[in-house]
């Protein structure tokens, strides 16, 4: 996956001349520090980050740890006080107001919390309202913003106000308005955090249903651990101007690496983060014969073709009998399997006592095997145990 957005060192001091704060924080000094000595605010201390092409990248920290402050520097709505921002490539820190506006209107569009629409404009005005900005004409603009507002799903709207829609409603106008303007880069500062609940979740899974056909490039502020699992390809936390943590929802989860970030972990539903590769064990060869290879352990094991393909299922007592007899049963069983990517809530539903669980890649090539106890060592957050075969 190519990279589309890095962040090198980048620091933002609240302060006329940042100078003397940055001397401070590069010698190690804090936010609190910075303060106590200069009086002065930061907001960011040396972030450096890369979001790969087509990441929903979340930005996750408590209130005041720098999130927005992060969003706002990358469009320059606050100026950094140093450090690169690189769009593919191109830092964006030394472009002249000019330039900038132009990568704004074209290349990197935000939404906000709050929806910003203009209140006495309808709709579809709104949703046009940067292609208009950037110049695009009147009909064309007017096929994009319909086209968006279908995408959306607010297809009959376009002529309402804003006023006579839903919370909600008005939210997906914000997004409609975002993606009308093709920047292949989204930053969403909180986007959902004002939503009531139930709505949110449902802009929520309309965001990733959206995401699978639109790719975009999508760095998404929230204060909400579960929203970034949730929608999160990879997810960097932020604590005091810094980013403490940074990785995918499940490394992130398994490894947390300070009490910080542990204590945001502590509510997470691991049998719905954790899928079958994350605690699978290497199949293990037990026999080999003329029908095929038998790979597994006491609990449970697999038949497979000289091909890898999973024939049958053996549970304990054919194995051992295997291992006695070096007889396959007469009669096998139809194996229980899954794709690596399945939640470990999903294996669990599919398991059955004396079996094991094969885990399958693309090729439907056996990966892997999961027992009781590692779904539920990896559920309990208890150290998955290697069993010899
Ligand atoms: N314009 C400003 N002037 C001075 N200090 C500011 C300014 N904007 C932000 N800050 C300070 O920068 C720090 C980071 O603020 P920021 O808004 O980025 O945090 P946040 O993580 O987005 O918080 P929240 O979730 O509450 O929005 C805070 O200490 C804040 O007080």
């Amino acid at each position: 996956m190519s990279e589309r957005l890095r962040i090198e060192n980048l620091y933002k001091v609240f302060a006329k001349d940042p100078g003397p704060a940055l001397q401070v924080l590069r010698k190690g000094g804090t936010k609190d520090s910075v303060f106590e000595t200069l009086g002065h605010v930061v907001g960011l201390d040396d972030v450096s980050l890369a979001v790969p092409s087509g990441a929903m990248y979340m930005v996750m920290g408590l209130s005041g740890s720098g999130k927005s402050t992060l969003a706002r520097c990358i469009n320059r709505l606050n100026e950094p006080s140093a450090g690169r921002i690189l769009l593919d490539g191109q830092d964006l820190v030394p472009l002249d107001e000019k330039a900038l506006r132009e990568v704004r209107r074209t290349r990197i569009s935000m939404v906000f919390q709050h929806f910003a629409l203009l209140p006495n404009k309808r709709v579809i005005d709104n949703v046009e309202f940067g292609l208009k900005l950037r110049g695009v004409a009147p009909a064309e603009r007017r096929r994009r913003a319909e086209e968006v507002l279908s995408v959306v799903g607010l297809g009959r709207w376009g002529y309402h106000l804003p006023h006579e829609l839903s919370g909600g409603m008005r939210q997906r106008v914000g997004l409609a308005r975002a993606l009308a303007t093709d920047a292949d880069i989204l930053i969403m500062d909180e986007a959902f955090s004002a939503l009531d609940p139930l709505i949110r979740t449902e802009m929520q899974d309309e965001l990733l249903r959206l995401q699978r056909t639109l790719n975009k490039t999508i760095l998404f502020i929230t204060h909400d651990f579960q929203e970034a699992l949730k929608l999160g390809t990879r997810i960097a936390i932020m604590s005091e101007g810094r980013l403490v943590r940074e990785g995918t929802p499940q490394s992130i989860v398994l490894e947390p690496g300070s009490d910080y970030v542990a204590a945001f972990t502590r509510e997470v539903d691991r049998a719905r983060l954790f899928d079958a590769r994350s605690v699978m064990k290497a199949p293990a060869v037990l026999w080999r014969g003329s029908a095929g290879i038998v790979v597994g352990g006491p609990e449970g094991g697999f038949l497979l073709d000289q091909e890898e393909q999973v024939v049958a299922g053996l549970d304990g007592a054919e194995i051992a009998r295997l291992q006695e007899t070096g007889t396959l049963p007469a009669e096998q069983a139809a194996p229980i399997c899954v794709p690596e990517a399945t939640k470990l809530i999903d294996v669990a539903r599919c398991y059955r006592a004396d079996r094991s669980v094969g885990v399958i890649d693309e090729a439907g090539r056996l990966v892997g095997l999961l027992g009781a106890e590692q779904i539920l060592a990896r559920i309990a957050n208890l150290p998955v145990q290697e069993r010899e075969p």
